[in-house]
């Protein structure tokens, strides 16, 4: 799914217009009427609410909420904050029908005409809408203030009042705080950034059929994964392949300590489809691999306790295949910065053809040493927390600023990035970014960020495109935090449980 800008979704709504053809207020009215359908699923008819509108099209979205859930019965009262002298066509329209059938309208102009709003009642926040132009001031900022304080559960309509929906506050702007954000055919930029989760809280998209092949056309770098396209990048098997079809991984994980992470990783790689896996360990972990992870070969190190790339010396040249031999190689997890580590590095990358998965203690080494950049095989995937990308890059002064240094760094080194947290970004070399639509707190703990490695290298030893493989990885991974989350709550996740929740159909 697309998301794109504030413009964009200006000339969406003229283009339906003139295409459908409908007048504006008709399609607010369809916007209103979806929003009361949503409305009415999740809360009853006894609810005390109140509907706060603005002067422009978002307060008209607000008055024809309000006569539709007077329709149903709904103990509505509604505020009209006064701010300036001019309102927008469709808000007059839907004030004089609102006013036919419904007598107490209330005006709040001065802030001892804001109501006082109670712990068991819904706040409908129609204030302002995607016409943002400044930040609040006066009675709406005072107006916002008086709804963020209150007690009561707060629905904004579109986006919340004060909040820009591509581009940044300023740190002292004053923006509702919804629970929840209903938001009209497509998200916005803003909700999938992070200082802004308090402003968008649970957010959910409402069809409300704009033209769909202005949105087929829009040009944007910004897209969200849904799960209906994640599954179009899913290959189905056939039923006459082999484990040879699914191609052969190397991972080179683990260290002294650490042999964890190189398990997490390995049990990921084949949970997600991998014919045959080979796991590269100091000597450390020979035994407990072998042990805990029986499926995989190992390849043992010639190091005791962190990975050299050397073969033991006991078994010169017997290593098995070249490392340019496998289909997709993963390194990273648990590997620690050891001088030795960093040598293997420098003299693997240059040998590489294939892209690789780059993680952890090897985004760090090459935070260290930013020349080795450049000797990434094009399309390789990095999976930087933000720590790890702002080592790799600078500080970013906020969001905004974060997904151009993404965008940007992608393009230079021509690899595609996968910045993890909430919505997940994966970065294109093409400059394109696409957030992930799943995932919870609950994968904020040790160990994930092995899992996600192992299912990435596992995908691309599949043949799977680089881009796809990361967009299908990161939607993967967070789907099996959600159903762990969905079984036993999101306080108490492992990285195990991740694994063992990774279904692919
Ligand atoms: N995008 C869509 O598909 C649809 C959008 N509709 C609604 O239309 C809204 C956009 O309407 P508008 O463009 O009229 O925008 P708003 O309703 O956000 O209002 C903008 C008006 O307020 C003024 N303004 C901007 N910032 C202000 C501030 N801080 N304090 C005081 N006044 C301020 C502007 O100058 C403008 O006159 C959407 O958010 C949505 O609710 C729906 O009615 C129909 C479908
Ligand atoms: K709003």
């Amino acid at each position: 799914m697309k998301i794109l800008n504030v413009d964009q979704i200006r000339s969406l709504d003229q283009s339906t217009i003139q295409h459908e053809p409908i007048a504006p207020i008709n399609l607010m009215e369809r916007a209103a009427l979806t929003f009361v359908d949503w409305f009415v699923d999740r809360f009853t008819p006894t609810t005390p609410t109140k509907i706060f509108c603005g002067l422009g099209d978002n307060g008209g979205d607000g008055l024809a909420i309000a006569r539709l859930l007077l329709e149903r019965e709904y103990p509505i009262e509604v505020y009209v904050v006064r701010y300036a002298p001019r309102e927008s066509d469709d808000f007059m329209h839907n004030h004089r029908r609102l006013k036919l059938v419904f007598d107490s309208v209330h005006y709040i102009e001065l802030t001892h005409d804001i109501p006082t709003i109670r712990h068991n009642e819904v706040v409908i926040d129609a204030i302002l809408g995607s016409g943002l132009s400044r930040p609040s001031e006066g009675i709406v900022e005072d107006t916002v203030k008086a709804i963020n304080r209150a007690p009561a559960t707060v629905v904004s309509v579109d986006i919340a009042s004060g909040l820009y929906p591509n581009q940044p506050n300023g740190s002292t702007d004053v923006i509702i705080e919804p629970d929840y954000t209903v938001t009209f055919q497509l998200p916005k930029l803003a909700f999938v950034l992070p200082k802004n989760g308090r402003y968008v809280g649970d957010w959910h998209i409402l069809d409300i059929q704009l033209h769909k092949r202005y949105i087929d056309l829009a040009p944007t770098s910004y897209y969200f994964t849904q799960p209906r396209e994640a599954r179009l990048l899913l290959r189905k098997r056939d039923r006459f392949s082999n484990k040879g079809s699914f191609g052969h991984a190397l991972l080179l994980v683990g260290s002294y300590g650490k042999i964890g992470a190189a398990i997490l990783a390995a049990r990921a790689c084949l949970r997600s489809g991998v014919g045959l896996l080979t796991v590269q360990v100091p000597q450390c972990g020979y035994t407990i691999l072998q042990t805990v992870v029986p499926e995989a070969m190992c390849r043992p190190d010639g190091n005791q306790n962190v990975l050299t790339g050397i073969a033991p010396a006991d078994q010169p040249g017997k290593q098995g295949p070249a490392l340019t031999d496998y289909s997709a190689i993963g390194i990273g997890p648990g590997i620690g910065k050891a001088p030795e580590t960093l040598v293997m590095l420098k003299n693997l990358l240059p040998t590489l053809k294939k892209p690789i998965v780059v993680d952890a203690d090897a985004l760090n080494l090459l935070s260290e040493n930013r020349e080795l950049l450049n000797q990434l095989p094009p399309n390789s995937i990095l999976t930087p927390h933000p720590k790890e990308f702002e080592r790799l890059t600078k500080k970013w002064a906020n969001d905004y600023q974060k997904l151009d240094l993404l965008r940007e760094f992608a393009q230079k080194y021509r690899v595609v990035v996968v910045l993890k947290g909430a919505y997940s970004a994966v970065a294109t070399p093409d400059g394109d970014i696409h957030f992930n639509s799943t995932g919870n707190p609950g994968l904020s703990t040790g160990g994930t960020g092995d899992v996600l490695t192992g299912i990435l290298t596992s995908l691309l030893a599949q043949g799977y495109d680089p881009v796809e493989a990361a967009v299908l990885g990161v939607f993967a991974h967070g789907l099996a935090g959600d159903r762990v989350a969905e079984q036993r709550g999101p306080i108490g996740m492992t990285a195990s449980d991740v694994i063992d929740a990774l279904r692919w159909e």
